[in-house]
């Protein structure tokens, strides 16, 4: 065990259990910490008034079953105003401690660290560089952190690479490393290059930290393109969706045929099946509907209607089944001058690792989309100042999500030559099992938004 220079382990972990539910990508919302144990705490760097440790903690929860999560931590003994917002709490009672702990991610100094060790990986230690066959880091890259706190930690190193530092870390390989490589190695123009990845034995389980991936510089990402569009349209709400300056429907054709295009190589790189619909997609379905209704009461008042349509699908029989990106929404694509780019093969943060990796239907992600069209058209709704005007805006919005979401479908049908809407029974089960997902953690993280999943379930079983 390594002798901590700064802040002991049996005091950092009270302080660990006090900031971490704050944290945005602390996925545990709801469960109250038991305890936190460190089990990992590597050493970066370490000089008079500064220090870097590489921690992995193992969170319990007085209900339900531990996570793993990633923390960088910088020490110092004098906190810059800068990191003041990142800091950990102040130990419990008067241990006369001289240092700061924060999160290391937001200090220039400990990302710099971390380019380092990129570029000059060391042979042995707990925690390995894997390098992408072919690929070179070169040293010196300056880094930022993106500023939108997500699921994980992503860190530009000079607009050059992309640098994901996984938060929630679930023993075994991270998908999107796997996606990465599998579509990277089929030669898909619509991923990034993976350039490295960081493991860590965790539980005994060679186990994803990092990767990295080529910086995607020049881009944009469709949820802030799409909301870009759907505020000039509610501006003007006398116009059509097709009469504004900024239409998104022939960039949602383009997205479509993208994101037709990735299945196309996935269901070829590792192959297609077919499986009963009742066996697991419905089951599934159900046990997540369950298990949201105890988290959101109001759900219980839909959930009749929503069971209906899962009846539904589960008449269909047999679906195909691969491979896919499993949480597919605006954020996830990146428009760059050439193309777009899907990124985040992670999956849904709140499934298990074996659940992510399960083969699903590709409409899963078509669902995916058109949820998030919805989304784009509805969020700004919320502060309409009179009745009519807000119909007048609601009828807008949901113009606005129903020409995207043909425009998605129609670019998808020209490369996979099959219309996702013909097969609308199972379509529309998929956008209520994602939008029963959303509903939790809408509860869970932005409670304001928790309307914009819960309008859809009523619109989608009406
Ligand atoms: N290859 C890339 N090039 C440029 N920006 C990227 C790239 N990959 C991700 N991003 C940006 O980083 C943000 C976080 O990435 P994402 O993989 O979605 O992380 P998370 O798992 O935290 O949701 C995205 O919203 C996107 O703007
Ligand atoms: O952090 P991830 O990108 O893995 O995804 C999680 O967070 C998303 C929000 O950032 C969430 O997406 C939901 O909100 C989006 C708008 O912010 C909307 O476009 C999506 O349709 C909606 O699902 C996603 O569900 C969650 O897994």
């Amino acid at each position: 065990m390594n002798q901590p220079t700064t802040i002991p382990d049996h005091i950092l972990e009270p302080q660990l259990a006090r900031w971490l539910p704050e944290r945005r990508w602390f996925a545990a919302k709801g469960n109250t910490i038991s305890g936190v144990r460190i089990l990992l705490r590597q050493p970066l760097a370490g000089v008079p008034g500064f220090a870097v440790d590489h921690l992995l903690v193992s969170v319990d929860f007085e209900t339900g079953p531990p996570q793993v999560y990633q923390v960088p931590l910088g020490f110092r003994s004098h906190l810059p105003e800068d990191l003041v917002p990142w800091a950990l709490p102040a130990p419990d009672g008067d241990v006369g401690s001289e240092w700061f702990a924060y999160d290391g991610l937001h200090d220039a100094e400990v990302i710099d660290l971390y380019a380092e060790r990129l570029a000059s990986p060391q042979g042995s230690g707990p925690i390995r560089l894997r390098t992408a066959p072919g690929s070179v880091i070169e040293p010196g890259l300056k880094g930022r952190t993106l500023g939108a706190e997500q699921s994980n930690t992503s860190v530009v190193l000079g607009d050059k690479l992309l640098m994901k530092i996984f938060r929630l870390v679930t023993p075994g390989t991270n998908p999107d490393v796997e996606m990465h490589r599998v579509l990277g190695e089929a030669g898909s123009e619509y991923v990034a290059t993976l350039r490295a990845w960081i493991e860590s034995d965790v539980e005994g389980i060679e186990t994803t930290l990092a990767m990295v991936q080529d910086f995607a510089a020049n881009s944009a990402d469709g949820w802030t393109m799409a909301l870009g569009s759907v505020r000039d349209l509610l501006m003007e709400a006398d116009l059509r969706a097709d009469e504004v300056g900024t239409d998104f429907a022939g960039e949602s054709y383009r997205m479509g045929a993208a994101v037709a295009e990735v299945h196309a190589t996935l269901a070829r790189a590792l192959g297609t099946v077919d499986k009963a619909v009742t066996s697991t997609t419905v089951a599934a379905m159900l046990r997540r509907l369950e298990a949201a209704t105890e988290v959101v009461p109001e759900l219980a008042e839909v959930a009749p209607a929503i069971r209906e349509r899962y009846a539904e699908a589960e008449s269909l029989g047999s679906i195909t089944v691969q491979r896919i990106h499993g949480d597919l929404h605006l954020g996830q694509v990146l428009r760059t001058p050439e193309r777009w780019l899907l990124i985040d093969f992670e999956g849904e943060p709140a499934k298990t690792l074996t659940e992510r990796r399960e083969p699903d239907s590709r409409l899963r992600d078509v669902a995916g989309m058109l949820r998030s069209f919805d989304y784009a058209a509805h969020h700004l709704l919320a502060d309409s100042v009179t009745e009519a005007a807000a119909s007048q805006r609601e009828f807008r919005a949901r113009e606005w999500a129903h020409r995207n979401g043909t425009a998605f479908c129609e670019g998808y049908t020209s490369v996979a030559g099959d219309d996702p809407r013909s097969s609308s029974v199972l379509l529309r089960a998929y956008e209520l099992d994602k939008a029963v997902y959303e509903v939790v953690y809408e509860a869970r993280n932005r409670p304001r938004w928790m309307s914009l999943p819960l309008g859809a379930i009523r619109r989608l079983t009406s």
